[in-house]
């Protein structure tokens, strides 16, 4: 294939590093290569996402993959509405980064050590929920912006803390300003967090065999689909409250040999503010019905949960 692939991305610090990765491992398997940047609405409004709603950040760049100005496009697979695009492929999930959400606090401090009244900066509902339900008296502030002018309000002192995605801070370098790694047990990322999704046009398969071949990892695929079969079934949106995560384990199997299989976690977080977890394990093939298994139980969860706030009101 002599062409020169070209591959859109946003014109963030961070979608630029992410689309740079891609590019370059692209190039190390011999591909002609190159970069073009699409600004998006999501880029030009400074709206809670919550507002201008999910797909802001992605659908102009997939419209710019349909229309054939770009041959491929990466996304962070987090900001992906749950809806597939028939226009397009999803050829490859490379290797995910940690998942986890990050602390950046003043003066190095955890969230334990953060004081009762501390300001909290955060657009997610998700990790709004989670932080709130950790009962440690900090106040939950809502914050809009990219990675760098979340983190100066920490900087300049107008809040004690943010929480940002771990991976975009290690993709931008700047890893080494976390001051605390947020256990899932306390705070399950979005679904898909540190993924990134590749995508073609769907009828451009000689792309999606180099994407697939060169950039996919099977088993970040399998734990994403899991995580995003459960928020689908959920029917919520990037910015509703729900987190979950799948990580691959090793299980045994009747014969006792070793097998690998998903074992996901989910969390939601009902009208009242409660959270609800559940977690499942599954074959690693079929990760999807994990999902929907696990966000079935949930759903159940909260209609037990809706039933007792009845009673009690
Ligand atoms: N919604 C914005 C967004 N989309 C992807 C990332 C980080 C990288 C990732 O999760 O892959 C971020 C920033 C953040 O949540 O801190």
């Amino acid at each position: 294939m002599n062409r020169t692939l070209r591959i859109g991305t946003r014109g963030s610090a961070l979608a630029l590093a992410q689309t740079g990765h891609v590019a370059d491992a692209l190039r190390a398997a011999g591909a002609d290569v190159e970069i073009v940047t699409i600004s998006t609405p999501g880029d030009r409004s400074s709206a809670p996402i919550a507002e201008i709603g999910i797909g802001v950040f992605t659908s102009a760049l997939r419209d710019a993959l349909a229309n054939g100005e770009i041959d491929v496009a990466v996304h962070s697979f987090k900001d992906l509405p749950t809806a597939r695009d028939p226009r397009l492929a999803p050829a490859a999930v490379p290797p995910r980064e940690d998942p986890r959400d990050a602390l950046v606090a003043r003066d190095g401090l955890t969230l334990g050590e953060l004081p009762v009244g501390s300001k909290v900066g955060t657009g997610s509902p998700r990790r709004a929920a989670q932080l709130a339900a950790l009962g440690l008296g900090i106040e939950v502030v809502a914050l809009r912006g990219n990675v760098d002018t979340r983190i100066r309000k920490v900087t300049d002192g107008e809040l004690d803390a943010v929480v940002l995605a771990r991976a975009g801070l290690t993709r931008l370098g700047r890893a080494g300003e976390i001051t605390e790694t947020l256990e899932p047990i306390q705070m399950l990322p979005a679904p898909a967090q540190g993924a990134l999704a590749v995508e073609c046009r769907v009828d451009d398969v000689d792309t999606e065999h180099l994407l697939q071949s060169t950039l996919d990892d099977s088993a970040s695929r399998a734990a994403v689909t899991a995580e995003r079969a459960l928020l689908a079934r959920l029917e919520a949106g990037c910015s509703a409250p729900v987190g979950a995560l799948a990580d691959v384990v090793e299980d045994l199997d009747d014969q006792g040999a070793a097998v690998l299989r998903l074992s996901l976690r989910g969390v939601m977080a009902t009208e009242d503010g409660d959270l609800l977890r559940a977690s499942a394990t599954g074959d690693l093939t079929a990760a999807e019905e994990l999902g929907r298994a696990l966000a079935v139980e949930l759903l159940d969860l909260s209609g037990l949960a809706a039933a007792r706030s009845e009673g009690r009101s």
